[in-house]
């Protein structure tokens, strides 16, 4: 009852909060390391909010399609928790934000035992897709898309492939890491065939809807509050969403946490994915990112909504 009007409030002043949103973008820049999100629409701004009882509200352009980039990081960790556990998962990456850019290699060699400090960075993600079980990177891409299409109830997900080869082409940097890595020890299989998976999953495609209904799963502890069922372990999501509010907008977390005060994470294709626990999914895009890789104008427009309704969870 309340939340229906907390979404017809929302309905009405939407489309002003994102113009004011849209402004910003102005300011960012679209990714240029991977060259073919370079291309997307640099002034594009979407939004879309789901509660528990599927009701829904969107704004602006909520029908873009991209990719999920480093938002798909959550989900294969979650993946990788329920196939091995916590114990195995954290031998091999570490619960502490880094301070760092997202794509850092400096700590890696800095502070023993070289592995990477989060999962939600490239060399912590590029570790956990080793982690996903299968017997090829097929079948391992296979699991991770599937898994995906649950979560998020759309069984039409896949991916982008003109980007997965755009960014294979030009990794130069998540090569590094993945050597390094491979050197420390820290890897086991083959580099090229842990790439494969992790640049797969990072060029699924997906709507703001898409991330809201995957964001609602998380916000409801694991459980499809439309299906009734518990899609992930409560405490893994726990954990999730614990580095979500850590690290899940790279170096620009903490001031995140300050003006929004939700668990989120963002993708350089321009999404941001986020929650008010217990009640909300939320699924945003705007392409033009900041100095820290965030979509300058989704940021804006989420710390706009917390603060209109007072979701800080602090
Ligand atoms: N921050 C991101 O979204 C990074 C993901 C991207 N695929 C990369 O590895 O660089």
């Amino acid at each position: 009852m309340v939340l229906s009007t907390e979404l017809a409030q929302m309905k009405e002043r939407l489309p002003e909060w994102l113009e004011a949103s849209r402004a910003l973008t102005a300011e960012g820049k679209t990714a240029a390391y991977i060259p073919e999100l370079a291309k997307a629409p640099k002034e594009a701004l979407g939004i879309h909010i789901l509660n528990m009882n599927g009701e829904s509200v969107s704004a602006g352009d909520c029908g873009l399609v991209f990719t999920m980039q480093s938002i798909s990081k959550v989900f294969t960790l979650l993946l990788a928790l329920m196939d091995n556990g916590e114990e195995v998962v954290f031998a091999k990456v570490g619960k502490e934000p880094t301070g760092d850019d997202f794509n850092s290699m400096l700590k890696l060699e800095l502070v023993e035992p070289g592995i990477p400090f989060n999962p939600l960075i490239n060399a912590g993600a590029i570790v956990i897709s080793s982690l996903i079980h299968g017997a090829t990177p097929e079948q391992k891409s296979e699991r991770i898309l599937r898994f995906f299409c649950e979560l998020s109830g759309n069984e039409t997900l896949g991916y982008n492939l003109d980007v997965c080869r755009s960014e294979s082409a030009t990794a130069h940097r998540n090569r590094s890491l993945a050597y390094f890595l491979k050197d420390n020890g820290v890897l086991d299989d083959d580099v090229e065939e842990v790439l494969d998976v992790y640049f797969h999953h990072c060029s699924v495609e997906v709507t703001c809807a898409d991330l809201a209904r995957m964001g609602l799963v998380l916000a409801c502890g694991g459980k499809d509050p439309v299906t009734q069922k518990q899609l992930v372990p409560r405490r893994y999501v726990q954990i999730a969403k614990t580095f979500m509010m850590t690290c899940g907008m790279y170096n620009a977390s903490g001031e995140f946490a300050i003006a929004a005060g939700l668990p989120a994470k963002s993708g350089v294709a321009g999404g941001i994915m986020t929650m008010v626990p217990g009640r909300l999914g939320i699924g945003v895009v705007g392409p033009a990112l900041n100095s820290k890789g965030n979509s300058v104008a989704g940021v804006h427009l989420i710390e706009t909504l917390s603060r209109e309704f007072d979701w800080s969870m602090f």
